[in-house]
């Protein structure tokens, strides 16, 4: 049985329209299945949440999330108990950094006859992000500063709408990105990583901590994060001048990025963030509000995932 989490506004509502051509092979397959729609923020978090709670004893069960980057964020974080579950994911959102990462299929019906070939699952390391009493999983990265602003504006914008209907939808990280910078604020921020690691900055424009290589609609901040090391990979942009960022940020998306004065580049399994300045926090791409300190590490237990 395949328990499937759908986002129908994914990709400004263009969800909808994949899942039922995907739905159309599921049923001329006979393949076992139900389905639950997400139908606001955090619901899948909820979704996913009572789904495993229900799994018997010693089973697992194969739990795969339709949309963007975002629905994974909110599927991985409900579930009970990541062990037991089976992870798969279909994109049909807008950025899909996580299939550029994993080398996962883009299109849906590629993805989808991925999960239904019963290839043997890859383990997959699990973030775990504590924003005070909040505490939640991500799959990408996290990030806060330029990156989480640019997420944050990316997430109301119409210009969004209009380019996913031309099909240009990842084009507006770019536009957003050159906004963001034009106004943007360096803060002084200090790292605290594996309890004993601290590092401080006076002018950061962004630091990001990531579990796969790339971010942002395709930024290849972490080039050498893997999803399996068990590492958390980060990146510190300080003290560079606006103009240098703006030649910097286009290198970034072959990851030539790293050897510009400025770039810091730190891996570590906990890391403890504190921001002079109230600044946006991401996860995964969506907004976490604004902060002054989080804390991310890895989780003990890592995840199947279909892949
Ligand atoms: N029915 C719904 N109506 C409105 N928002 C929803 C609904 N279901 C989920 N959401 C929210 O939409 C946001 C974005 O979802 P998602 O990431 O799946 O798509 P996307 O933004 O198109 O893709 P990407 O993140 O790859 O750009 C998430 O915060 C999610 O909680």
């Amino acid at each position: 049985m395949y328990y499937f989490i759908i986002n129908p506004n994914s990709r400004s509502g263009k969800g909808a329209l994949i899942w039922r051509d995907l739905e159309n092979i599921l049923r001329e397959r006979n393949i076992k299945y139900q389905t639950f729609f997400t139908e606001y923020k955090g619901h899948a978090v909820k979704l996913s949440a009572s789904i495993t709670a229900s799994i018997p004893e010693d089973s697992q069960i194969k739990l795969i999330a339709v949309g963007g980057d975002g629905t994974i964020q909110e599927v991985l974080s409900g579930v009970k108990d990541i062990s037991r579950v089976i992870f798969g994911y279909i994109p049909t959102g807008s950025g899909n950094d996580f299939c550029r990462s994993m080398k996962l299929p883009q299109n849906p019906m590629k993805a989808l006859e991925l999960i239904l070939s019963d290839k043997r699952p890859h383990l997959m390391d699990v973030p775990h992000i504590s924003c005070g009493s909040s505490s939640s999983r991500f799959a990408i990265s996290c990030g806060i500063g330029f990156d989480a602003a640019v997420c944050h504006e990316v997430g109301v914008t119409p210009m969004k709408k209009v380019l996913n209907k031309i099909g240009l939808g990842k084009l507006v990280y770019l536009f957003v990105a050159l906004k963001q910078l034009l106004f943007l604020k360096p803060s002084s921020m200090t790292l605290l990583m594996d309890d004993n690691k601290k590092e401080e900055f006076s002018k950061v424009y962004f630091t990001a901590i990531m579990n796969q290589k790339y971010e942002g609609g395709g930024f290849k901040f972490c080039p050498d994060a893997s999803p399996s090391d068990g590492y958390l990979d980060v990146i510190v942009v300080d003290s560079l001048s606006k103009p240098k960022v703006i030649c910097c940020l286009p290198t970034a998306f072959f990851g030539k990025h790293t050897h510009f004065n400025g770039i810091h580049i730190f891996r570590c399994k906990k890391i403890d963030i504190h921001s002079e300045a109230r600044l946006a926090v991401h996860k995964d791409g969506e907004s976490a509000g604004l902060l002054h300190d989080f804390s991310v590490c890895m989780e003990p237990k890592q995840i199947n995932m279909i892949s």
